[in-house]
């Protein structure tokens, strides 16, 4: 059996990144910048008004002075102003050419086209350079997701359509007599079919495009049929029938397709049935069918090999550290991916680990990672962990 590490750079040399494609702006949210963007202008492109007020020039507190006009946001006064001339100004408007300061309207007092400036005045100027945001040139390096933030900063920015990276096609495959879809009447010896909608739901949230392929009964034949429905996806996800039992026939019937296998068999708990190949254009990954080993699997390989996918660079999940909350038993030949919470004190390994138990998944927070032959470990010690979301 190989190792997690060894397992993720195999996918890895499957999931080469994604072509870039052209989207409007309003589409970009969430997707992977696959260029640099550029600002075509300066922000603000003009020295800008940060108050309502008066604009003026080395005034000082007691002052009286004449207003000779207004600059509002959009319609900027055209003249200058000079000593003993004051001119209206609004936030967001340009600062008249000489003006050196906005006095708030509040430090003044009006009396037809004359004000008088107050004893004590505020100390900031009010006014924000041309260019104190972005300068024309400012970069937004890719690869990068896109937040609402960038969103707004790239519309400033004065650009209206972004190279993205095209967002990977996923087709999920669940595999069993057993299983039927939510709402359905299952009958004696059903259960409901989970796993493809939670990782579908993980999918999404990546980034990627899921498509759900209907049910593959435990014959070579269904299975043969559904994955002729495969199309131009990017990534192929099967969900159980990749065990050693009479019915698990995934990895025989893909083998016949001409699916060339990576790996199978990864020494991880759960999850250890996982296989990965190449499936024509398609990366391949068979995900074991109990439902929290398919999650674990979808967070520590899936979520790895979508970023791979958007060009987001070939890493493992991210860790985060924290202290343990009550100590723990060693750890066996497999790397242990552990259902936990995080409190104040730390993080604790939930008490029922089986990998059948959507519930105490999704009570939980993270994943505490407990390396191969980790030693018990008491309370306080350090330890990684995968955080959920
Ligand atoms: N003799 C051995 N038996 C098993 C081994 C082993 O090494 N030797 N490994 C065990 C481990 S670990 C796992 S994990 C499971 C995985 O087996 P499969 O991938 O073949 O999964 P199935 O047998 O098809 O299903 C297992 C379990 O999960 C339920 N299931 C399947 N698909 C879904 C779905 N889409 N939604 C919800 N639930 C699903 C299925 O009904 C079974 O209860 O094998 C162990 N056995
Ligand atoms: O590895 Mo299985 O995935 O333990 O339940």
């Amino acid at each position: 059996m190989i190792t997690v590490t060894e397992a993720l750079d195999r996918l890895f040399a499957l999931a080469t990144p994604l072509a870039p494609e052209t989207v409007p702006l309003a589409q970009a949210a969430g997707r992977v910048l696959a260029r640099e963007a550029t600002a075509r202008r300066d922000q603000p492109p003009f020295a800008a008004s940060a108050m309502d007020g008066y604009a003026v020039t080395d005034a000082a507190a007691g002052d009286s002075l004449t207003v000779i006009g207004e600059s509002a946001a959009g319609h900027g006064f055209a003249g200058p102003v000079g000593p003993g001339q004051a001119v209206r100004i609004f936030t967001g408007a340009p600062v008249p050419e000489g003006a050196t300061r906005v006095v708030i309207q509040e430090d003044t007092t009006r009396d037809g086209d004359r004000i008088t400036l107050q004893a004590n005045l505020d100390a900031p100027t009010h006014i924000r350079p041309a260019g104190s945001d972005f300068r024309a040139g400012a970069a937004i390096p890719a690869p990068r997701r896109l937040s609402p933030s960038d969103i707004a900063l790239l519309a400033s920015m004065n650009i209206a359509e972004v190279a993205v990276t095209r967002q990977p096609r996923v087709a999920l495959i669940s595999t069993g007599d057993e299983l039927v879809m939510p709402g359905e009447d299952p009958g004696p010896d059903q259960i409901i079919v989970s796993n493809t909608f939670g990782l579908a739901a993980l999918l999404q949230d990546l980034g990627a495009l899921p498509r759900m392929l209907p049910i593959a009964r435990d014959n070579r034949e269904a299975l043969r049929s559904v994955f002729g429905l495969v199309d131009d996806a990017d990534l192929v996800i099967t969900i159980g029938g990749a065990s050693v039992g009479d019915h698990d026939l995934v990895a025989p019937v893909l083998a016949e397709l001409g699916m060339e296998q990576a790996f199978h068999k990864v020494a991880m708990r759960p999850g250890k049935p996982l296989m990965s190949g190449r499936f024509g254009q398609a990366t391949m990954i068979g995900l074991p069918g109990n439902p929290v080993s398919a999650m674990v699997c979808g967070h520590v390989f899936v979520a790895p090999v979508i970023r791979a996918l958007l060009g987001l660079g070939a890493a493992p999940a991210p860790r985060r550290s924290a202290p343990l909350a009550e100590p723990l038993e060693a750890n066996g030949p497999r790397e242990h991916y552990m259902r936990a919470t995080l409190g104040p004190d730390g993080i604790t390994a939930q008490g029922r680990q089986d990998s059948s138990l959507l519930s105490v998944l999704g009570q939980s927070d993270a994943l505490l990672v407990r390396p191969v032959r980790d030693p018990a470990r008491a309370a306080g010690e350090m330890v990684e962990y995968l955080p959920f979301g």
